[in-house]
């Protein structure tokens, strides 16, 4: 099977952890796309949705999915995200897609995270995938400074085929930090998030995933944290 198709996979099985008459919280990339598009043959068994990032709300609305703020929702019933690593606790690094500041803050409102990966996502130890940061513009340097005492080597994400910066749906710029080793991902969480500058880390343990749906040839997986 293709990775696409691991990933079509568990798009299929999150359905059934669409709660009816309920607010669906949706993610961002490949997988979280695959998801949006299995939803929208239900779509009028919910409520409606929240999005992570203005990609994910124009495609769910391509499919005539309905689109809350979340200042007008009081609460999420599950959040559907897919991830670029997960370890064996539920914490997970996310962000490759650019959109894990908005990612973590319809985590931090959603009764449960299901996250939706290919097999290749599960990890013993998270920091071979490069953790992105997302930062305040002008922090970009000073932020860079501390990430590297931490250990890691932080690299400022371009737009795709330029020497510009990427600048995210909130206005910020991402660093992506390669060459760490998460052993403790709830203690480098913290760490980071209290550096001045930073906006969101995109390493979710605090805040983990209570499901994991992974795609392997086996066929589709079920991790409970
Ligand atoms: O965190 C994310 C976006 O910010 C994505 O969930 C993550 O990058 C995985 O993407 P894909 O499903 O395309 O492999």
């Amino acid at each position: 099977m293709t990775q696409d198709e691991l990933k079509q996979a568990v798009a299929r099985s999150a359905i059934d952890y669409v709660v009816e008459n309920e607010i669906i919280g949706v993610g961002t990339g490949s997988t979280a796309n695959f998801f949006i598009d299995e939803l929208a043959k239900i779509k009028h068994k919910i409520k409606g949705t929240v999005a992570s990032s203005e990609a994910t709300a124009a495609r769910l609305r391509g499919h005539g999915i309905d689109v809350f703020d979340l200042n007008d929702v009081a609460e999420i019933a599950v959040y559907i995200d897919g991830a670029d690593e997960i370890d064996a606790s539920g914490a997970m690094i996310k962000g490759g897609g650019a959109a894990l500041t908005r990612e973590k803050i319809v985590a931090s409102v959603s009764k449960q995270f299901v996250c939706i990966a290919d097999g290749s996502k599960l990890v013993e130890v998270m920091g071979k995938f490069p953790l992105p940061v997302e930062v305040i513009p002008m922090a970009r340097a000073s932020v860079a400074r501390a990430l590297a005492k931490l250990g890691g080597t932080p690299k400022l994400r371009l737009k795709p085929g330029t020497e510009e910066a990427f600048v995210t749906d909130n206005g910020g710029y991402l660093l992506d930090v390669a060459g760490l080793s998460i052993t403790d991902p709830k203690a480098l969480e913290a760490q980071i998030n209290q550096i001045v500058g930073v906006i969101a880390v995109g390493l979710f343990a605090a805040r983990g995933a209570n499901v994991c749906l992974l795609g392997t040839a086996e066929g589709v997986k079920t991790l409970k944290f």
